[in-house]
């Protein structure tokens, strides 16, 4: 059974006339990391919501279809209940730092207290999660003195520590600079090996390239593409959607469209260089022979 499964899925805000969500219907596997990608307004963010059930119980509207996580209808669980099963990352992590505890140690135990664990277990799982996100220099700062990139790294930890099966991430490194975006993509790559289903929206698409295992393209609330993260990031139907290709595969495009045969079109840097090999030494046998 997958991990998400949604159902002809539609919804419209009621302060809206349009559709934010047509008939929208796709799976997500256990342990897969799927990026949701797409132009603005395409309701990538309203995808996101539905699936962490915020639509429809926080955003009212009208709503139509099914949202299953782990087999059962989101309407039948709670926000509180929900949250257990699914983190969700913002964009902004200040609005994601609760702000009870005066310092981060605090702020990553607020939660778990919250829901009753066993106070003896609370340490460890905290320095677990601690040395996980790489904050142990922050754990006595108070949480709203730290830089972004600190703060974003605090929030994903307040949502770790409590264990989530499923991540949900909504352009979480849009404010932060490129080695505090580099830092939080691979913390997203290793909770992805120890398991976790992520689903993350997010524009920077040679980060989605490095990651991802698929790929859903949202168009008008739709699903326009949806595939392997080669298969859809090479091709170069994705300007159709004002989606860039990868810089690797754009180069590899126009190194075909010069007549020079690429058995393929690669969209990260490792392959793309490995393929540069290949074709290079093709290239130096073919002018050995006699
Ligand atoms: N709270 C809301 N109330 C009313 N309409 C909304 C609300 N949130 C989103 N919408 C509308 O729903 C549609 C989809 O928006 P959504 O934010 O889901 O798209 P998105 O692809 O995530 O956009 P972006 O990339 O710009 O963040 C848009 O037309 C948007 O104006």
């Amino acid at each position: 059974m997958s991990i998400i499964q949604v159902e002809n899925l539609s919804f419209k805000y009621s302060s809206s006339e349009k559709w934010a969500i047509h008939d929208i219907s796709f799976t997500i596997e256990e342990g897969e990391f799927c990026a949701i990608i797409g132009s603005n307004e395409s309701g990538k963010t309203s995808i996101c919501n539905a699936i962490r059930g915020f639509i429809p119980h926080f955003y009212k509207g009208e709503y139509k279809g099914n949202v299953l996580v782990k087999g059962k209808n989101i309407l039948e669980s709670t926000i509180g209940e929900l949250a257990l099963e699914i983190g969700f990352v913002f964009q902004n992590p200040f609005t994601q730092i609760s702000g009870v505890g005066e310092t981060v140690y605090q702020e990553l135990c607020f939660g778990l207290e919250n829901i009753g664990f066993p106070k003896d277990k609370i340490e460890q799982r905290v320095n677990d999660i601690i040395s996980i996100t790489n904050i142990q220099s922050l754990v006595n700062q108070n949480p709203f003195e730290l830089s972004g990139g600190q703060q974003q790294r605090v929030a994903l930890a307040s949502i770790l520590v409590m264990d989530p099966d499923i991540l949900i991430f909504d352009e979480p490194t849009s404010q932060l600079d490129p080695q505090s975006t580099e830092e939080i993509f691979l913390i997203i790559y290793a909770l992805k090996k120890q398991g976790k289903t992520i689903i993350l929206v997010e524009h920077k698409i040679e980060l989605i390239a490095e990651y991802a295992d698929r790929i859903i393209l949202v168009e008008n609330g739709e699903v326009a593409l949806s595939g392997s993260t080669e298969l859809i990031l090479s091709d170069p139907i994705l300007e159709k959607y004002n989606v860039p290709i990868p810089q690797y595969a754009e180069l590899f495009h126009k190194i075909k469209e010069r007549g020079i045969e690429v058995p393929f079109i690669p969209i990260t840097e490792d392959k793309s260089i490995n393929l540069l090999f290949s074709l290079l030494s093709k290239a130096k046998e073919g002018s050995e022979c006699p």
